[in-house]
């Protein structure tokens, strides 16, 4: 399958005053494809994503979207939707009454309100007013509403925020859906688990740079060396036989990481170097209870990417 550029942002600046939000950053999204934008706290990512959505124009740089070039002031290409800093709605008014507000604002039909509720997990609530709504549920709402448009570009920020495991379920299986379509998403998230459920690529921004674009599983393979907890049959050997194997350094005992097992000890080391510890230990006649990532692969990646972004 060929993939259709839809969305491609070449050096894009935004400054804020004294704040550089965004300092030189590329971005491409193709067809069908789920992109998540992660970073910490004030990384440029609303802010790219205000960007996609026409909602400012950068400083330097250009944003094209499905082929055409934003211009400012013009307003996004049909086909684009989605909402930063959470979805407008009409607390008043019930959430069938906000997406036919929103149907008849984009004249699209009426009929497709009640398959977006569905679609999103609201049909049982559709007839509730949308004050009583709790965050998660104000999101899906959101998201239904940019359904309705049948976007071929969907930009969301956070759109796991406040979403309970059900919640976060039913937004997974539109996105995928969408995109199976070839609807391009991209959506921004604090958190890198969140991001591997639902996201093909991804972009790390810290400090408004991309320190990674591309496949999440090119970002898995960046994390090098990796913290495990182990926990063995018998620490004090353990703690020898690791010492003496190549490539793999004991760390500080730390409480946080042993948790209730207060024999488990700290190691770093590559995969490989791991694999021998074991190998290793299993050899010297100790029984091997528990050898596990103290942070997953990806997010091992992020915090070091993101680290090293800050302070370039
Ligand atoms: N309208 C604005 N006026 C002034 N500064 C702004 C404005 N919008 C964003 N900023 C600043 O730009 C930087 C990037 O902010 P942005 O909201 O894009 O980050 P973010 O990655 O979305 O952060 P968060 O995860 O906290 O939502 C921050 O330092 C922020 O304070």
């Amino acid at each position: 399958m060929t993939h259709v550029g839809t969305i491609r942002a070449r050096g894009v600046h935004q400054r804020f005053g004294d704040v550089i939000a965004l300092d030189g950053v590329d971005l491409d999204v193709a067809e069908g494809r789920v992109h998540g934008l992660v970073g910490p706290n004030g990384a440029g990512k609303t802010t790219l994503l205000g960007l996609l959505l026409g909602l400012s124009a950068p400083d330097r740089g250009s944003v094209e979207l499905l082929g055409t070039v934003l211009r400012p002031g013009a307003g996004v290409p049909e086909g684009v939707a989605g909402f930063v800093d959470g979805p407008g709605l009409y607390p008043q008014l019930t959430a069938r009454q906000n997406l036919t507000a929103v149907a008849d604002l984009r004249r699209r039909e009426r009929r497709g309100v009640d398959e977006a509720l569905e679609q999103v997990g609201l049909g049982d609530v559709a007839d509730d007013r949308v004050r009583g709504f709790s965050l998660g549920m104000r999101q899906r709402l959101g998201l239904a509403a940019a359904l309705l448009l049948q976007p071929r570009v969907l930009v969301l920020d956070e759109p796991s925020n406040g979403l309970d495991p059900a919640g976060a379920r039913h937004v997974q299986r539109v996105l995928a859906g969408l995109a199976a379509g070839g609807t391009s998403v991209v959506l921004s998230s604090h958190r890198m688990d969140d991001v591997a459920a639902l996201c093909s690529d991804v972009t790390l921004l810290a400090g408004g740079r991309a320190v990674f674009s591309g496949p999440i599983g090119k970002l898995a393979a960046e994390s090098g060396e990796l913290d495990h907890r182990l926990v063995t049959s018998s620490p004090g050997t353990a703690r020898r036989v690791a010492a003496a194997t190549p490539g793999v350094r004991l760390l500080p005992d730390d409480d946080l990481v042993r948790g209730r097992e207060s024999d488990a000890l700290l190691v770093r080391g590559s995969v490989p170097a791991l694999e021998d510890l074991v190998a290793r230990l299993v050899r010297a006649g100790v029984g091997v209870r528990e050898v596990a990532p103290v942070v997953s692969p990806l997010e091992a990646a992020f915090l070091a990417l993101t680290e090293t972004g800050e302070h370039s």
